[in-house]
């Protein structure tokens, strides 16, 4: 039977958060902002294993405590340059003990507020899935499309639009294969599967899974967090 395990990956730089440390290591609600994605991805026991993919050069991992983890969760020190090469060095450092029909969750590190919910139908959903999913939200918005001098160009349709977040679960062997044939600029596991000629089913979660990416995101996760668990 096929196995559920979680890679995420951590080896990022958070040049948007210009921070002095990696986003991920950020203080949040009390501890980093990863320790809060890998909280959420283990309160559902159908996730056997929980692999971390850090940069080679990480010193910010050993500065946490990570003793109340157990063998449940692994830490590889492979990242690459960009995250499809991070996941993608992930994915074959893990393909000894992982089978290659196993599901593989790749949420970001910098994902903190991944609702159980949400969480639970994308594994009740991708896994009678002949491809597999990703949580991802409908766009609200109207669109623009901008001119080199930030001006309107055109209004985009939002119909059928939505935006991908975090987990993206596909089985191990077809997203290896994916990203090892696809480009090591590809910004998401989907876009890979999608080069196959196939299509990812979109399951729909919300503004709470937000990606911390900017300084004031961190404020709203710390409200969305008290928030899920209040
Ligand atoms: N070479 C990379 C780049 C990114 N990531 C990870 O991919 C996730 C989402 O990427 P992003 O938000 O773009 O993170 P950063 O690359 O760290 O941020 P920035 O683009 O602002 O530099 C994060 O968990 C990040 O650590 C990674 O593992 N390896
Ligand atoms: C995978 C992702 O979280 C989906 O939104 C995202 O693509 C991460 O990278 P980005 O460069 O910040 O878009």
């Amino acid at each position: 039977m096929s196995r559920f395990h979680a890679l995420v990956p951590a080896a990022g730089s958070g040049s948007r958060m210009g921070s002095a440390r990696p986003k991920q290591y950020l203080e949040l609600n009390g501890r980093p902002v990863i320790a809060h994605a890998l909280a959420a991805l283990a309160r559902d026991s159908r996730v056997d294993r929980l692999v971390v993919v850090l940069s080679p050069g990480d010193e910010w991992w050993e500065t946490c405590d990570w003793s109340s983890w157990g063998e449940r969760l692994q830490v590889l020190r492979c990242g690459g340059a960009t995250r499809a090469e991070t996941v993608l060095n992930g994915l074959e450092a893990i393909a000894g003990w992982c089978g290659a029909d196993d599901w593989v969750l790749v949420h970001d590190a910098a994902r903190p507020c991944l609702p159980a919910g949400a969480l639970g139908r994308l594994i009740d959903s991708a896994a009678h899935d002949p491809v597999g999913g990703l949580l991802a939200v409908p766009v609200a918005d109207t669109l623009k499309r901008a001119d080199s001098e930030s001006r309107v160009a055109a209004t985009v349709p939002r119909a059928g639009l939505w935006q991908a977040q975090t987990p993206q679960m596909f089985r191990h062997a077809q997203l290896r294969d994916a990203l090892r044939q696809a480009g090591a600029d590809m910004t998401d596991e989907a876009s890979a599967i999608e080069q196959l000629g196939l299509r990812p089913r979109l399951v729909e979660c919300d503004s709470r899974n937000l990606k911390v990416t900017y300084p004031q995101d961190l404020r709203l996760a710390s409200l969305i967090l008290e928030h899920l668990n209040g």
